[in-house]
C-alpha cells in the first residue's frame, strides 16, 4: 500500500495545501479499470455503486456517488478508495495551513505592565492573569453564572486542567441541559438516517443559502471532499430561520431549536468575558453581539475504513467571533503552538470553545483564531454540533479602537475590517484549503 502520510516533496510546514499526484499502481491493487479489487468492509458502505468507467462522464449514477449519503461515495474521487482512484489523483497535505501564534507586535501596555500574577476582582468574581512567555493565560473562577467553570488560556477557554489542554477549551457547567442536548443529539442522528433523496432536496453548493446539506466545503471547487455529511442553517433569530430548516424528522425544528438558543445565551455571557479579558467594558458591541448571526453546522462523521488516510473537514479557522462545538466522541484537532495537530480531549458534558477570525481581527492579534480539523475513525460514526456566531452579515468588523495605537507605534492596526458577506464571497470564489482568508487582512508593516 502506498504510503500516503509521507510528506510531498518539496513540501515543507507552513506551506498551504501540497496536492501530488499518487502512484496508485504501488500499491498492488488495480486501478479503476473496471476490475479493481473491491473492499469488502468498503463495499458495505456504498449504495449508488458506479459503472466502472474511470472518466466523468456525466452518468446520473456517479454524479449521485459524489454527494450520496453514504460517505464512501463523497469522498470516491480523493483519497479513500485505492481501487477506485483515477490516475489523476490528488492527495490532502494533512498538515496543511499553520498557526502564526505571534503577537503582532509588542503585547499592549495594559498587557505589559501587569506582573505575571495578578489577581483581579471583576465583574465574574476572581480572574487571575498570568503572562508566560508572551502568553496570557487568564483563568477565572468562581463564575456566577449556572456556576460555569472554565479557563481562558491564551486565545481559547479550557476546562480546569489547562496543562493536559491547552489552547482549546471545553466549558463545563455552561448552563445548558444535559436533556437539550442529547435531544439536539438525537435530532441531528435521525437526520442523517433519512434516506438519500429527502436529504438531497436540501442539498446545495451555494454557501449563501439559509439552509443546506451537503459534505465538503466548497463543492464546486474542492479537489478533495471531506468524510462528512453536514446540514447548516441560519439560527437566529430562531423565528427567522426555523420555518426553513428540516421538516423531518418531526423533532428536529423544536429538539435543534431549543439547542441553538441555548447556545447562544452562552455565547452572549463568553463575550462578554473575552471581551473583559481584552480590557473592553464586557457590554461591549453588546447590540452587535446580542443581534448578530449563529449558524449551526449539525456534522456526521461516518466510520471511516482508512481513517489515516482521510480527514471530516479540512484545515480551517471560523470565520466568526467564536464557535461553541459540541462533539459526540474525540476527533476534534487543533494546531498548537508549535504547529503539531493536538488532540482536543472529549471532555463529558464539556462544550468546546474557540476563537474565530473576527475575534482575532477585532482583538488587533491579541487573540489568533484557532486552525482546526476533525480527523475520522475506523468504527464508530461522530456527530458535532457546531454553533459558529459572527456578527451581522453586513457588520464591519475592524480591531477595536481601544487596542489600537497607531500615533505611538506601539501597536499599529494589524488588519483590515470585513463582513461575514465578504467572508461568504471569498469562499465562493477560493479554495480556503489554499489560502487563509484572514491572511487576506493583515496589514503588513
Ligand atoms: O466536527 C468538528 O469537530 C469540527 C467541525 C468544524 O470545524 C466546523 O464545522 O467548522
Ligand atoms: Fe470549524
Amino acid at each position: 500500500m502506498v504510503n500516503l502520510n509521507m510528506p510531498p516533496e518539496g513540501s515543507q510546514e507552513g506551506s498551504n495545501v501540497e496536492v501530488r499526484k499518487v502512484d496508485l499502481m504501488d500499491d498492488g491493487l488495480e486501478s479503476h479499470d473496471g476490475s479493481a479489487i473491491r473492499d469488502p468492509m468498503m463495499e458495505q458502505y456504498e449504495v449508488n455503486h458506479d459503472d466502472g468507467d474511470d472518466v466523468d462522464d456525466g452518468d446520473e449514477e456517479e454524479k449521485m456517488n459524489y454527494y450520496g449519503d453514504t460517505q464512501i461515495a463523497l469522498t470516491q474521487p480523493a483519497i479513500s478508495r485505492p481501487y477506485d482512484r483515477p490516475d489523476h489523483i490528488t492527495r490532502l497535505n494533512l498538515d496543511a495551513m499553520t498557526s502564526d501564534w505571534s503577537l503582532p507586535r509588542e503585547a499592549p501596555k495594559r498587557i505589559q505592565s501587569m506582573s505575571s500574577r495578578e489577581i483581579h476582582v471583576c465583574k465574574y468574581k476572581y480572574r487571575l492573569y498570568m503572562i508566560v512567555d508572551n502568553w496570557r493565560y487568564i483563568l477565572y473562577f468562581h463564575f456566577p453564572y449556572r456556576n460555569l467553570r472554565y479557563t481562558v488560556f491564551g486565545c481559547f477557554l479550557i476546562n480546569e486542567s489547562f496543562i493536559a489542554c491547552y489552547k482549546i477549551s471545553n466549558v463545563i457547567n455552561h448552563g445548558i441541559d444535559e436533556s437539550a442536548i442529547n435531544e439536539a443529539l438525537k435530532a441531528a442522528e435521525e437526520f442523517f438516517n433519512l434516506p438519500h433523496d429527502e436529504k438531497m432536496c436540501l442539498f446545495s453548493d451555494d454557501v449563501h443559502k439559509p439552509v443546506r446539506y451537503g459534505t465538503s466545503l466548497n463543492h464546486a471547487r474542492d479537489e478533495v471532499f471531506c468524510w462528512r455529511d453536514f446540514i447548516k442553517h441560519y439560527s437566529h433569530p430562531l423565528p427567522d430561520w426555523i420555518h426553513l430548516w428540516p421538516s423531518n424528522p418531526p423533532s428536529y425544528r423544536k429538539n435543534m431549536g431549543n439547542y441553538a438558543e441555548a447556545v447562544q445565551d452562552l455565547q452572549n455571557k463568553l463575550m462578554e468575558m473575552i471581551f473583559e479579558s481584552l480590557g473592553l467594558n464586557p457590554s461591549y458591541l453588546e447590540e452587535e453581539v446580542n443581534g448578530g448571526s449563529q449558524l449551526l453546522a449539525v456534522n456526521c462523521y461516518p466510520a471511516c475504513p482508512e481513517p489515516e488516510l482521510t480527514l471530516g473537514i479540512h484545515p480551517h479557522s471560523d470565520y466568526g467571533s467564536i464557535t461553541v462545538l459540541l462533539q459526540t466522541r474525540s476527533g476534534l484537532e487543533f494546531k498548537n503552538k508549535n504547529n503539531n495537530w493536538e488532540a482536543v480531549p472529549l471532555v463529558e458534558g464539556g462544550l468546546v470553545v474557540q476563537l474565530g477570525d473576527q475575534m482575532e481581527v477585532l482583538s488587533n492579534g491579541v487573540y489568533k483564531s484557532v486552525i482546526h480539523r476533525a480527523t475520522v475513525n475506523v468504527d464508530k460514526k461522530r456527530f458535532s454540533i457546531v454553533s459558529l456566531h459572527s456578527f451581522a452579515m453586513d457588520k464591519k468588523i475592524g480591531p477595536a479602537k481601544e487596542l489600537v495605537d497607531d500615533n505611538h507605534h506601539q501597536l499599529p492596526k494589524c488588519y483590515n475590517e470585513f463582513s461575514f458577506r465578504e467572508f461568504l464571497q471569498f469562499i465562493s470564489n477560493n479554495d480556503i484549503t489554499k489560502e487563509r482568508f484572514l491572511d487576506t487582512l493583515k496589514i503588513m508593516k
